[in-house]
């Protein structure tokens, strides 16, 4: 399929209008993830930890930003647990006005609260950090392709964040990596001129390098 087609396909389903392509697709595997029962939520957590295990960049990377997991999405805590026993610093993302949004140190049991979407975020405030000056970041997804194009919850906080990688070489730092079910997985997905390629994903079930593409930039 060439791009121009303006269509994100996934297996028997096809919309050729990109914001209602978006607006399906968000629907589609919001659906499928809460449908999820906590056995296979637990082994895909499981799963994600084995395969960022095996991820030597987030490994080494001194400061991670993670995410709390919400509306089932694939829970961090055993990949955040065992980056804190490496003695990775950890931070969460908080939003504040408009589309704005840092990243909170956080330690396993520091107190957190929710923000405007209910999602707990740490309360602490001192050393806010900017993207720029982490070294991973494990990056909530709704959907995506091999390609490291994404689809989130629309607010386009994370596009809007890390906008400055759009012009430079990747990889580099941070590392954006998508976290995800494999079953989030879309054959193409278009993307909006704004959003920020991931450069890895790693799933429930596999690493994929979305750099390792002929014309990746
Ligand atoms: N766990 C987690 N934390 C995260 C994100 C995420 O995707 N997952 N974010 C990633 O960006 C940021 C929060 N972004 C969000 C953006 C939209 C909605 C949301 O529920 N939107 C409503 C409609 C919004 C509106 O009223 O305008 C909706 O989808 O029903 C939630 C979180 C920061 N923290
Ligand atoms: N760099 C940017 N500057 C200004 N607006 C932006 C930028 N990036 C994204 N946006 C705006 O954010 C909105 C949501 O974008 P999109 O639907 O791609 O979000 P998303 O990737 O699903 O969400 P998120 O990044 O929060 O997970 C778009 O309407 C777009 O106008």
């Amino acid at each position: 399929m060439r791009p121009s087609d303006r269509t994100t396909r996934l297996a028997g389903f096809s919309v050729t209008d990109l914001d209602d392509t978006r607006t399906s697709l968000r629907r589609k595997m919001t659906e499928q993830r809460r449908a999820l029962g906590p056995q296979a939520r637990m082994s895909a957590a499981q799963g994600l930890r084995r395969q960022l295990d095996a991820l030597p960049m987030f490994l080494n990377a001194q400061r991670v930003a993670g995410y709390w997991a919400s509306d089932g999405e694939l829970p961090l805590n055993l990949v955040l647990a065992a980056a804190a026993l490496r003695g990775q610093q950890l931070y969460l993302p908080r939003i504040e006005a408009g589309r704005h949004m840092d990243f909170a140190p956080w330690k396993l049991g520091d107190d957190v609260e929710p923000n405007r979407f209910g999602i707990p975020e740490p309360t602490n405030r001192d050393g806010l950090l900017e993207g720029r000056e982490l070294d991973a970041v494990l990056v909530p997804l709704l959907a995506f392709d091999g390609h490291g194009h994404r689809i989130g919850y629309g607010g386009g906080f994370y596009d809007t964040h890390f906008a400055f990688l759009r012009n430079q070489k990747r990889p580099t730092r941070p590392l954006l990596i998508g976290i995800g079910y494999a079953f989030q997985q879309c054959e193409a997905i278009e993307p909006a001129e704004w959003d920020v390629r991931l450069d890895v994903v790693a799933t429930d079930q596999a690493l994929i390098d979305c750099n390792d593409h002929d014309g990746a930039s």
